[in-house]
């Protein structure tokens, strides 16, 4: 019988795209270090099956912003799905980011994998919190998942990464999402963006993942915050049929933020 291949995951986050191509933040040019994560992207062979794209998309919240994204992504013609972070403008995002290859959907089944995404964002605030809705609405798209794997993204970060101004920023009802991710064994991997650095953490049966920004690089386990001299990258992960995955952090070569 001929084996199923994986499917092939591309996280990309943190992309803090301006109106401006060339504008900086910290001394990088957000659009042109992205550049260098696509163009590096587009050399995997065979390429990804999908893109996922987990928060603060965009550092201005202009439209031009979100019409960056789409003119840098949708080349690549890679299905891609997104969640907003707490720099995004959503009522904005939600308009631009719903054309092809660009998808808003934020429950899907490929390759026996079930994909979640959930908006963390609270209003008016960096750290992220889940509704009472999305809790409600997270349990009742498991309750449905039967006994597929399934892998859950959202923004913001649900355990503590030991560095306290982004703990401070992390997601303030972990505690709740937690709970409910307990009472489902087939969740596999919980994967969150905002962070700006690795993360890799396991807690029971799920391994919790979070990955660099296309842009700025933080210092783990710094503070307080302090800018880390690595270069941008991105996540990619292959989630096998029978519920095995592995993953890996790819870094590219970019211009790095000044001393
Ligand atoms: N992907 C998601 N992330 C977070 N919350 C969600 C998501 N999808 C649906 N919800 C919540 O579930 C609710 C269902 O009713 P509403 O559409 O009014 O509002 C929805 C959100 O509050």
């Amino acid at each position: 019988m001929t084996p199923v291949s994986p499917v092939l995951v591309a996280q990309i986050t943190d992309t803090h795209l301006f109106a401006e191509i060339d504008r900086e933040w910290k001394g990088l040019s957000t659009a042109r270090t992205l550049q260098a994560v696509l163009d590096r992207l587009q050399q995997i062979q065979p390429p990804p099956d999908l893109l996922l794209l987990t928060g603060d998309l965009s550092q201005d919240e202009t439209p031009e912003s979100y019409q960056r994204l789409v003119s840098l992504i949708a080349p690549l013609g890679i299905p891609a799905y997104w969640i907003p972070g707490n720099h995004d403008n959503i009522p904005v995002m939600a308009e631009i980011l719903n054309q092809s290859p660009l998808s808003p959907e934020k429950s899907w089944m490929l390759g026996n994998w079930q994909f979640l995404l959930l908006s963390s964002v609270e209003a008016g605030c960096d750290g992220g919190r889940l509704s009472p809705e999305s809790l409600h609405w997270l349990d009742s798209q498991l309750q449905q998942t039967g006994d597929r794997p399934v892998i859950i993204a959202l923004h913001h970060h649900p355990l503590p990464i030991d560095s306290e101004i982004m703990d401070g920023m992390m997601l303030h009802n972990a505690d709740e999402f937690l709970a409910i991710v307990d009472r489902y064994p087939q969740i596999k991997i919980v994967l969150c963006g905002h962070i700006h650095q690795e993360f890799q953490q396991q807690r029971g049966s799920v391994t919790y993942l979070g990955t660099p920004s296309t842009c700025i690089q933080l210092l783990p386990k710094s503070h307080p915050i302090i800018l880390d001299q690595i270069p941008p990258g991105f996540r990619l992960l292959e989630l096998a049929i029978d519920g095995t995955w592995n993953t890996r952090v790819e870094r590219v070569a970019a211009q790095l933020p000044p001393d």
